[in-house]
């Protein structure tokens, strides 16, 4: 399904958006589920908070397995209908063995960074309950003599990602660009010369034309705002190294 032109992002083959990639009593049955787990499989960061699904990462990049909670594996068995895709194919197990679950309540965001080398180089985003702007950043040319590598603050490309929806990056956006959002409550788009564009990084929404929800769409194809919600992430990739247990 995702290597269809359809959901290509035009001018970046390694970003494909699917729209209702669940449906809506699915979302409300995964929400109903993350909310009622126990408080202690919260990891509590900085500025938000997640679980890892599908066991933890060691210091060397191996996965050390655990079970997937059953909304992954068994009903609605988002783990198999990621792997239908097909954008797992060439990943080292055909599927993803690792998930991190993100809550970002409204003025939550995530830093721009690289996801770094224990994953093959493919991450698959389901978006709940709100939606997100998500910007790709790359690093500045380094040749001007500066010290460590910068990132340019104008991202490379933004994409909007509705509730319901999937994103699969991969290859060089994956390997070579940096990915965050923003920490704001509101998300505005203005209308400029070049189309529509997100007003707090500049950028136009390179997915525009594939959003699906007739009040989103509307915002981002002729401006205005959108308030976020509550939003939770799954963001599903493969671990190369597992652990074997000993049992
Ligand atoms: O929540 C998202 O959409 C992105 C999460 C992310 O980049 C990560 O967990 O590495
Ligand atoms: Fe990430």
């Amino acid at each position: 399904m995702s290597k269809e032109s359809e959901y290509l992002v035009p001018g970046h083959p390694t970003v494909r958006y699917i729209p209702e990639f669940i449906t809506s009593s699915e979302e409300e049955y995964l929400l109903k589920k993350i909310q009622e787990t126990p408080h202690p499989k919260w990891k509590q960061l900085g500025n938000r908070r997640l679980q890892l699904l599908g066991g933890e990462l060691t210091a060397k990049n191996n996965l050390l397995p655990k079970p997937m909670p059953p909304y992954m594996t068994v009903f609605p068995d988002l783990i198999s209908r990621l792997k239908n895709t097909g954008a797992f194919e060439d990943s080292p197990h055909g599927a993803p063995n690792h998930v991190i679950l993100n809550e970002y309540c409204p003025n939550q965001g995530i830093m721009p960074h690289q996801d770094g080398p224990a994953y093959h180089p493919v991450v698959a985003t389901i978006s709940l309950a709100s939606h997100a702007v998500f910007h790709y950043y790359q690093y500045k040319d380094a040749s001007d003599g500066t010290e460590g590598r910068r990132v340019n603050p104008t991202p490379l490309l933004s994409v909007v990602l509705e509730p319901r929806s999937l994103v699969i990056t991969s290859d060089s956006l994956y390997q070579d660009c940096l990915h965050g959002i923003e920490s704001i409550a509101v998300d505005s788009f203005a209308t400029g010369p070049h189309g529509v564009v997100c007003v707090e990084t500049g950028t136009p929404i390179a997915n525009a034309h594939l959003l699906r929800s007739p009040e989103i769409s509307k915002v981002v194809q002729e401006g205005g705002v959108l308030e976020r919600t509550t939003r939770y992430s799954l963001t599903c990739r493969d671990i190369s190294k597992v652990k074997k247990l000993p049992f």
